[in-house]
């Protein structure tokens, strides 16, 4: 059956490298619409040789790109950051047709994309070096270099964002880039590797699609310098241990099961609504940041709870993701979904109290594709798979507290720590959980928001390395030091 779309899909699907499309010699997969079901065609598999193929382009265009003046690099990022923004509502199409989360969230996330390849673009100069008092007839200088060819390895979740955004501060600072879309959700790759054909030299920007070949072949060839991943701890783990082989730097976004405290004594309605938001139910849950763990003070559990379901029906109904109108999305597959009702099923067996969710959707347009409704679990404890693991779904745990050390006990109990959000009054309680909890991102009485400069990352097991600020341009550079005896 032919379906009429917004926009058309991508006509080509191969691979992008040295400034044109090419045949993959892993072959085609196919790639669906999470939220019915559809086949929306093929998807290029890149194996190791057709990596290896773009290595060797990319490793090509460093020899010049690294030379090019930085205000070259920046014009070609703002450039691209404009196109972007042009396309922002097809390319927002492409990833809810095909990840599953709302077109206008996915449309939005295109322009926070040339938000930050812009701010890179203005950062282009910072990328400098340092001169060492030394006395007379000597010169101590340091320089920053780019490493060479770079791969940038990402989720689903975003998906065009993750590519666009991330490829900026690499680009800005001299390396040429691998872009790994990510596996369940290529569509908008390959929108975008047209779309920046004409704005970078050849080679300086490539996109392979692919499964775990490719992101493994990635991290091995000799010739990649550096490897970031967003993706899961376990993802993290085996990528950091191929990269001892070589020695090789990386950075890593990882996952979360991160806290969100409200004290007895925060404006309710605010921590409520915060509460609501910090779960990124419009993105089912899958969010890193997502705070999924709510740890409500005793003393104000049952109105919470209570209020929190009140909003979340309001606020949040299944839909399908082209829908502008939709709230919530569906899960990116079937795998997704199972895990997500698997958690669901344990926290029923080890007695959690379900308050709202927990089930399909009842509207029956939504029959074909992987929907949970909004889903909210009370009364879990610290010995629950819900308490410890990520499900990266829309499935919240609330968690009653009474004492702030055994509240804190529980909050740092776990080896992630990406994100946490404290809803208090008290600017001295506020300052103190800030300092204790172990997350590498806090916001007070705020959640789920990004800030342009502000470094983002995680502690523990959620992450090595730090994006969004001017670090994630200096972490794409290497220091030579250079000693002058006049
Ligand atoms: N900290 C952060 O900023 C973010 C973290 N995430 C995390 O990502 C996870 C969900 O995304 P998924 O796509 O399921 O993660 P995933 O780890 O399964 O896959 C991520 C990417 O890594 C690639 N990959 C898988 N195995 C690889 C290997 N051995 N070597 C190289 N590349 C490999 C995949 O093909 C994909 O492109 C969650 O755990 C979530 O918390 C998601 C978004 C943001
Ligand atoms: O770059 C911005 C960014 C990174 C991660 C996320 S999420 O927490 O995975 O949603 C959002 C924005």
């Amino acid at each position: 059956m032919h379906t009429e779309h917004a926009y058309a899909l991508p006509e080509c699907r191969n691979l992008f490298y040295g400034g044109r499309f090419h045949v993959p010699q892993g072959g085609y997969g196919r790639t669906l619409n999470p939220a019915t079901q559809e086949d929306l065609g093929p998807v290029s598999n890149a194996n190791a040789a057709d990596v290896d193929a773009a290595v060797q382009a990319a490793h090509l265009a460093f020899q010049s790109w690294r030379h090019t003046k930085p205000a070259v690099r920046a014009a070609a990022l703002r450039e691209f950051g404009n196109r972007l923004r042009t396309h922002a509502e097809e390319l927002g199409f492409l990833d809810a047709i095909n990840c599953g989360n709302p077109v206008r969230e996915m449309a939005a996330d295109v322009h926070f994309a040339a938000t930050q390849v812009d701010y890179f673009a203005g950062l282009v100069h910072e990328a400098k070096g340092d001169t060492l008092p030394m006395g007379d007839g000597v010169l101590n200088y340091s320089v920053r270099e780019p490493y060479g060819v770079v791969a940038r390895i990402v989720a689903y979740n975003h998906p065009l964002m993750f590519l666009a955004a991330k490829l900026a501060a690499a680009v800005a600072a001299g390396n040429t880039v691998i872009l790994k879309a990510a596996t369940q959700a290529p569509l908008s790759a390959y929108r975008l590797a047209t779309l920046l054909q004409d704005v970078f030299p050849p080679g300086v920007v490539n996109v392979l699609s692919g499964d775990t070949p490719c992101g493994q072949a990635l991290v091995d060839h000799p010739l990649v310098k550096k490897v970031s991943l967003i993706g899961s701890t376990a993802t993290g783990k085996s990528i950091l241990r191929s990269a001892a082989e070589k020695v090789m730097p990386v950075s890593l976004e990882l996952g979360g099961k991160n806290p969100l405290i409200i004290c007895p004594e925060a404006d309710m309605d605010k921590a409520i609504e915060g509460a609501v938001k910090g779960m990124n139910f419009t993105w089912a849950g899958q969010s890193c940041g997502s705070t999924s763990r709510c740890f409500v003070h005793r003393s104000v559990y049952d109105r919470v709870i209570k209020e929190m379901v009140q909003k979340i029906s309001q606020l949040y109904r299944c839909g399908l993701p082209t829908d502008p109108a939709t709230t919530m999305g569906c899960l990116v597959s079937k795998a997704q979904y199972e895990k997500v009702m698997s958690f669901i099923d344990s926290a029923h067996k080890e007695g959690a109290r379900l308050v709202c969710g927990g089930v399909r959707p009842s509207d029956k347009a939504l029959d074909n594709g992987w929907f949970v409704t909004a889903t909210v679990f009370a009364d879990v404890t610290p010995a629950m798979r819900l308490f410890r693991e990520e499900v990266f779904g829309p499935v919240l745990a609330v968690i009653p507290w009474d004492e702030e050390e055994d509240l804190l006990r529980m909050v740092n109990g776990l080896d992630f720590g990406l994100t946490a959000s404290i809803w208090t009054k008290d600017l001295a309680r506020a300052h103190r959980l800030a300092s204790r909890v172990e997350s590498g991102y806090v916001w007070i009485n705020h959640v789920s928001a990004h800030f342009i400069g502000a470094d983002f990352g995680g502690y523990k097991q959620s992450g090595l390395g730090r994006e969004e600020g001017v670090s994630e341009l200096l972490a794409w550079t290497q220091t030579k030091n250079v000693h002058v005896v006049l």
